[in-house]
């Protein structure tokens, strides 16, 4: 089933338009990378599916994102229900200056739990599932600061997972981490998408390769071409997706 439904989608920062006649779905418990050259509208993509982009007072769009049937841009959507709805995890690991613990119960604190026994059993279960539970379970009052890249990745992918999300998107979520780090939350990926679905924009061809089910290729503010990751690695219908993932360009 497809969990985002994007229908002639146009964003604008002002007068430049920068994503052009978006079309494009993406199935539940998936991988989707997004990739093209730097520039041509990923991140803005990305950002538009959980409104993070209204917060530049410039944005504007036309047409549609469905989630669960509702377009998410309705005037009555809640944006902050829809960020829980819609995780976002960012390039460089963004833990809060807090606790481990406190940097996973954040969110729910917010939401407005207060259960403690509840927030515990929810900050160890994200942990678990973010594969970093070994790492951190003897140390949960201690400052996330502490941790490295690597943890502070995968705590933030605890954090996202503790709001209970059905999508996480992940914007260049390896581009600061070691390779060793990558590999573990390539890992990672691998297992979360059996219960979220996820979109990661990456400029790493072998990443998006081992990672994505799907790929969408995005070439100045459009997509050129999606398909299943092997149809667009091995044999893309597209000439410029080729050239794109040869190496040709970009
Ligand atoms: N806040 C903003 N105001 C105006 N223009 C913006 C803003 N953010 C991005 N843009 C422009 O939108 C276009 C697309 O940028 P975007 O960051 O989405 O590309 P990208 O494909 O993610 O690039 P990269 O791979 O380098 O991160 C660029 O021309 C960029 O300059």
């Amino acid at each position: 089933m497809d969990r985002i439904i994007v229908k002639d989608l146009n964003t604008y920062f002002g007068n430049s338009h920068i994503l052009r006649n978006i079309n494009v779905t993406f199935p539940e418990n998936n991988v989707t990378a997004l990739i093209g050259p730097s520039g041509c509208g990923k991140s803005t993509f990305l950002r538009s599916i959980n409104r993070m982009n209204d917060l530049i007072s410039t944005f504007h769009h036309d047409g549609y994102i469905y989630i669960d049937n509702k377009d998410i841009y309705d005037s009555d959507v809640d944006v902050v229900e829809l960020r829980k709805k819609v995780g976002m995890v960012f390039q460089k690991p963004n833990p809060f200056p807090k606790s481990i613990f406190e940097n996973v119960a954040y969110g729910l604190r917010i939401h407005g739990y207060d259960d403690e026994d509840f927030i515990k059993e929810r900050v160890i279960e994200s942990l678990k599932a973010s594969a970093i539970w070994d790492e951190v379970k003897d140390k949960l009052d201690q400052s996330a600061m502490g941790l490295s890249g690597g943890q502070q990745q995968r705590l933030c992918i605890a954090r996202t997972i503790a709001n209970n999300p059905e999508v996480i998107l992940m914007d260049e979520p390896c581009s600061a981490l070691d390779p060793i780090s990558t590999l573990k939350i390539e890992d990672l990926m691998h297992e979360l998408k059996k219960d979220y679905s996820i979109i990661i924009v990456t400029h790493n061809m072998q990443q998006a390769s081992r990672v994505s089910d799907y790929t969408s290729f995005f070439l100045n503010g459009e997509i050129i071409e999606s398909g299943k990751t092997e149809q667009i690695f091995v044999n893309p219908k597209e000439e410029k997706t080729e050239e794109y993932i040869t190496g040709r360009f970009g």
